[in-house]
This record gives C-alpha cells, structure tokens and sequence, in this order.
C-alpha cells in the first residue's frame, strides 16, 4: 500500500486555449464570479519580479510533509513546461521548501510556468529579482528535510483552497486563484462579462458619473438607521 507515497504521472488538463484567455482577465475579476470563494490566503505572495504580470498554468500538485521537499524534488525531475507547480506542505513556515538551484532548474530546464508554495524559500536576494512567477509565504534561511513521505498529482490543499491536478492556477500581483478545470470553461464566459461591466464602472468611478443608489437601498434593506446626530458616551 502506497497511500502517502503516490507519484501519479498522468493528469487530466484543461483545454490550453480556455486557459490561455484568462491572462486577459484580473484574477480579482474571475474570482469574484467564482462566489468570491477560490482565493488562496494572501500568506501566499509574489516575491519575484516577473514582466508578464498574469501566470496561468494547468496545476502540477505536490503534497508535501511540514519541512520537507522529498516530493517536491520528485516533481522537479517529473513536471513539464508550462506547469505550475503548487505545494502544499502541511502549512509549515519554519522550513525553506527551495532556493536559487531549485528554482533555477524550474526556470531554466524545466521552463515551467510558475510556482506557488504554501511556504517559504530561501536565496531570496536572487530570487526576488528574477523574471520568474514565484508565490511564497516568506523566507527563511532554514533548510527542509528530505525524507518524504509525500504524495504527488493528488488533491492538495495550498493557502486554504482545494486543489486537484490539472485545475487552472491563475495569479496576478494580487495573488493566487483556482479555477476547477471541469468549470473553467463557463467561469471564462462569466469573468469576461463580468470584466467589460468593470471597466465601464471604473470609467465612471473616474469622471464622476457613477451610480451609487445601490448603497442606500441596500442599508436600509439591512435595517441601518442613518441619525443626523452626534454620538453622546
Ligand atoms: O536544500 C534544498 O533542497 C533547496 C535548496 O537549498 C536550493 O534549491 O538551493
Ligand atoms: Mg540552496
């Protein structure tokens, strides 16, 4: 029995073409017709200085034990161009889960798209300049271990948000979101509406024409009381 110690080698992916399109949209923008509920904790941030400020890649997930990067140096020889690697690690932050040589083989060798951890790495004065999506919940110059057990293509849990192989993994500088692969395709349909009406309130917020009736409708509906008054202790 293997169970804890599973190296699946095979996903299934999202469709390139719906994947692709969702670098034209914020992630603040397709997560909010997502229910608002699909973004990972901010404890997970870019730290790096990539040009192309939108990753988008199909999920290659690593289950990973507190401190430890036996699973993660699997996935390094396993994944393939144009993954993001994403790291679940039991939400340990005591234990830099890579540095510069790992980080360069995903760069450099492995051209993966992005890579997202739900802990800290190390090397950070290289690191923090490179052209190279890296999302982190700090750094630490404390090594991992390398014992394993760890499991990976499994759903993982990363920054609070389940996370299956071969979802789409979209971030931009705000942060990271997971869109499920099988409803990628109607969540795209429903974010680039739901774009195009932000861009006509943002032109409105910026020449004065915006319409901000909603608010009062709404606190009365909640039952506040606006008093023309001052609060006396
Ligand atoms: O110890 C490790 O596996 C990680 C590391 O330092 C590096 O990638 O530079
Ligand atoms: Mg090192």
């Amino acid at each position: 029995m293997s169970v804890g110690k599973r190296i699946y080698l095979k996903r299934e992916m999202p469709d390139p073409e719906i994947m692709a399109q969702f670098k034209s949209i914020p992630a603040s923008n397709t997560a909010d017709v997502m229910g608002r509920s699909c973004a990972m904790n901010p404890r997970i941030k870019l730290v790096s200085q990539p040009k192309d400020q939108m990753m988008v890649g199909p999920a290659y997930t690593v289950k990973g034990r507190a401190g430890d990067n036996l699973a993660l140096h699997a996935a390094l020889n396993l994944c393939q161009e144009g993954d993001v690697l994403v790291v679940s690690n039991e939400e340990d932050d005591t234990r830099a889960l890579m540095g510069e040589v790992m980080m360069a083989y995903l760069k450099y060798t492995k051209k993966i798209a992005g890579i997202v951890l739900d802990g800290p790495i190390r090397d950070i004065d290289e690191i923090g300049h490179w052209d190279f999506p890296v999302y982190c919940t700090g750094t630490t110059p404390g090594g991992p271990y390398k014992e394993g057990p760890g499991e990976i293509n499994v759903p993982i849990s990363c920054g609070g948000v389940s996370v299956n192989p071969g979802d789409i993994i979209l971030a931009d500088p705000d942060g990271v979101i997971v869109i499920p692969r099988k409803d990628a395709p109607v969540i795209l349909e429903e974010a680039k509406k739901f774009q195009a009406a932000d861009e006509k309130k943002l032109i409105a917020a910026r020449e004065g024409t915006a319409n901000r009736a909603w608010v009062e409708k709404t606190l009365e509906e909640k039952g506040f009381e606006i008093i023309d008054d001052v609060y006396r202790p």
